[in-house]
């Protein structure tokens, strides 16, 4: 299972990675803007810094035509380093710019995905990763679980080499739901997982284990012999 930091925020990144089981780091404009007017490539060249080579940097390109977005790739992956995944949107533009970077050998994430057929054009190009948007797919009333469900059974029939990195979550709820249907791995904002392990149930109930204890020994450690 993957699990990846969806942000650009350099402080969540270097205190959380260490933390929690993460596998990468994924970004699109809007996730980076909140960051301000970084120096672009200097900042994933941090990001990388941090995270090291072992976990996977995925970021997107910005042009809408095939050319363009094949430019954009090169870029990232002279810029940055030549392990990036540049992230892809599946238009038809993103199918031709994904089959030429996959020519080359380049990983590649195919983004912006709202429906099986994206999907399956997705897989047919061979693409690593393709990022569904789950919150909103929901929003729309598409029915999330049975498409990514749908897509993981393409994968598996036509063994196909790809993986689904379900992201677009608004709650923790999405993202456990998203791995049932068969999503291989999840990109959410560490946010998501730092509100869901501080519910006051959780806190509560380490705080009574150690009342007990306390109650019992008249200390809050375990004896040393
Ligand atoms: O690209 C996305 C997540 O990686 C989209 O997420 P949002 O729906 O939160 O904008």
């Amino acid at each position: 299972m993957d699990i990846l930091f969806d942000t650009a925020n350099l402080d969540d990144i270097e205190r959380l990675t260490p933390i929690y089981p993460v596998t990468g780091v994924t970004t699109n404009p809007s996730i980076l803007k909140k960051e301000g007017k970084v120096d672009f490539y200097k900042h994933f060249r941090r990001i990388r810094e941090i995270i090291g080579t072992e976990r996977t940097l995925h970021v997107q390109v910005l042009a809408k035509d095939a050319q363009g977005m094949i430019d954009d790739a090169h870029r990232l992956l002279d810029k940055i380093d030549d392990q990036v995944y540049p992230k892809i949107p599946t238009t038809e533009a993103g199918i031709e710019a994904m089959r030429h970077l996959k020519d080359e050998g380049v990983h590649v994430t195919a983004t912006a995905i709202y429906s099986k057929t994206q999907g399956f054009l997705a897989i047919a190009t061979g693409v690593d990763y393709l990022a569904p948007y789950y919150n909103r797919m929901q929003a729309l009333d598409i029915d999330t679980k049975g498409t990514l469900h749908a897509l993981s059974g393409f994968i598996q029939r036509f063994d196909a080499p790809s993986k689904i990195m379900a992201a677009s979550f608004k709650n923790i709820v999405q993202v456990s739901h998203a791995l049932e249907a068969g999503a291989d791995a999840v990109t959410l904002s560490p946010k998501l997982l730092r509100q869901a392990l501080s519910v006051p149930d959780i806190t509560h109930a380490v705080d009574v284990f150690i009342e007990d204890w306390e109650s019992i020994y008249g200390t809050r450690t375990l004896p040393e012999d």
